[in-house]
């Protein structure tokens, strides 16, 4: 080979080697969440309860995916399989690329820490900590050092989710919309990049119920992160990209 036939060959080895890459990259930031085959039996004694009957789910990053059905069809409990929180009894989890259901306790958790941010119904605020203090917490178990660092970063991210008035603020002294914008503004914490939410808006009147949804669409679209809500509340579905429903134990996208 003459030298330009080398740099040539080089050049198409390069080249192909970095379509590939960027092809798994995409792959990769495509596909935030993939549930396949998962099933969930509950036991009591000699009794069987079976949940979930093979559920496959995928979820492209940066949606927000919606996940609905009636009372006792298993939502939550898919919820907290999708998070790592339950074993499923068949099947497997991919979050991020990464298969959760082969993990161990401790890797699991370390990546839940990393990765996912949870906002729940009821808030699950600390009553004696202030909306500050209560953001502080999380960045502290997220590994955020130094507690001056700590209390900026949570007067930024509560100044994100429009509490920058409220940060000393006691949850007790705060309205409904507010302690919920306050459990965002901590599940942001780390900056993961997926939100699992149960209920956010169950406990909220319309009004602070459609400023959190706004806040949901506003915090999956500017920052391509992926938000998964398990919720009955039929304004959300405006906001979504897919609406997954579980029926029966079968899902259905
Ligand atoms: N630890 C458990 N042991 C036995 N059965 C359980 C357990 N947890 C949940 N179940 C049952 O599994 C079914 C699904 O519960 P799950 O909470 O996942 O439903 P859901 O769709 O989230 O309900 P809701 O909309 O009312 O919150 C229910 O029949 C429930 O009673």
């Amino acid at each position: 080979m003459t030298a330009s036939q080398v740099n040539f060959a080089s050049f198409i080895q390069a080249r192909d080697r970095a379509a590939s890459t960027s092809v798994v990259v995409e792959r990769f930031k495509e596909q935030a969440i993939v549930a396949t085959g998962v099933e969930m039996v509950y036991r009591s004694g000699s009794q069987v309860y079976p949940v979930l009957r093979g559920v496959d789910l995928t979820i492209q990053q940066g949606d927000i995916h919606l996940l609905m059905g009636p009372s006792g069809s298993g939502k939550t409990t898919l919820l907290s399989i999708l998070a790592g929180i339950l074993t499923p009894t068949a099947g497997s989890v991919k979050l991020l690329g990464q298969e959760i259901t082969k993990m161990s306790r401790a890797q699991l958790a370390h990546f839940r820490l990393q990765n996912i941010g949870f906002i729940f119904q009821g808030f699950n605020l600390f009553p004696a900590l202030t909306a500050s203090e209560n953001v502080e917490v999380a960045l502290k178990v997220k590994g955020v050092r130094g507690a001056t660092n700590r209390r900026r970063m949570a007067h930024e991210l509560l100044a994100q989710v429009k509490l920058d008035d409220r940060i000393n603020h006691l949850p007790r002294d705060l309205s409904g919309g507010q302690k919920q914008r306050v459990a965002i503004a901590r599940a942001l914490a780390g900056d993961p990049q997926i939100i699992m939410a149960d209920e956010p808006t169950a406990a909220l009147d319309s009004h602070s119920g459609h400023a959190v949804i706004e806040l949901l669409r506003q915090l999956a679209k500017q920052s391509n992160r992926t938000v998964l809500i398990v919720t009955h509340d039929p304004r959300l579905i405006d906001v979504a990209d897919r609406v997954s429903t579980l029926e029966d134990g079968i899902l259905r996208q």
